[in-house]
């Protein structure tokens, strides 16, 4: 009997060892339109998966939910049913003014500003990305000619808190490069459990920008980061390739 895993409803069966992570559910029906015959396996929950193939490899397609929590959920069930590679596709806000709208940010680690990893090991723990695939990425990212940066994000748990602004310029004099939510996490979960991890960010609200204005235009579709999601997903995409056939 195929034995599904509590929240993420996948299997080892799948046989797959790669996973494209975004948080938002919606993002992998766009991912699927980068696969050949994907197929939906389940949709439970925030977890959204659909399997398919990339230039012949089999990659599973999963949606994180938001935040610490739902993404170590996400990550200990995916370790289970077998995946080796994950890499997540988010957006992110820029910390820096020369960031742009749609530029992607390659991580290279995380600060440790959520609440989950903290659960697992204390913050003198790391959160760095796996070097393989970050290098993989940076190739790719300079191969498919993209607007990238690569350096640290900072990944928090609250949206909409009063002090946000001040919080996002501290980090940003110290030259951090965006916030998101789930990076973090995404980092030291997967170090620990012995899953390469990635984290590639599309930004979709500038520096000092509105944020919930910012995020607002980006779900409504109406500007570069719309083009960035493309982007994140095709840059994704060919550094499990290159990693693959390394
Ligand atoms: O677009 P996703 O991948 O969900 O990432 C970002 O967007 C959400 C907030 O709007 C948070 O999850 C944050 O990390
Ligand atoms: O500013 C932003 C935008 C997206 N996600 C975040 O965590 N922060």
């Amino acid at each position: 009997m195929e034995n599904f895993e509590p929240h993420i409803k996948c299997s080892r069966e799948l046989d797959v060892r790669y996973a494209v992570i975004p948080g938002d559910p919606m993002r992998v029906d766009r991912i699927a339109e980068h696969l050949d015959n994907p197929q939906l396996v389940a949709f439970n929950r925030e977890y959204k998966s659909i399997i398919g193939y990339y230039k012949g490899i089999k990659v599973l397609a999963i949606s994180s939910g938001i935040g610490g929590p739902s993404t170590a959920i996400a990550i200990e069930e995916l370790k289970n049913i077998g995946i080796e590679s994950a890499i997540r596709i988010g957006s992110c806000g820029a910390l820096l003014k020369d960031i742009k709208l749609g530029d992607l940010i390659i991580s290279q680690a995380a600060v440790r500003d959520d609440g989950t990893s903290k659960t697992y090991i204390k913050e003198i723990y790391p959160a760095v990305a796996d070097i393989d695939l970050l290098n993989a990425s940076i190739e790719c990212a300079k191969t498919l000619k993209y607007n990238y940066h690569v350096g640290i994000v900072r990944s928090h748990d609250s949206f909409y808190i009063d002090d946000e602004e001040k919080i996002s310029r501290f980090w940003g004099s110290k030259n951090i490069l965006g916030s998101d939510m789930e990076t973090s996490s995404l980092y030291v979960i997967g170090r620990l459990r012995g899953i390469k991890t990635l984290s590639i960010l599309n930004v979709v609200v500038e520096n000092e920008e509105n944020t919930k204005e910012g995020i607002g235009s980006y779900v409504n579709g109406l500007d570069a980061a719309v083009e960035g999601e493309k982007r994140e997903i095709i840059l994704a995409l060919e550094t499990i390739y290159k990693y693959h056939n390394k």
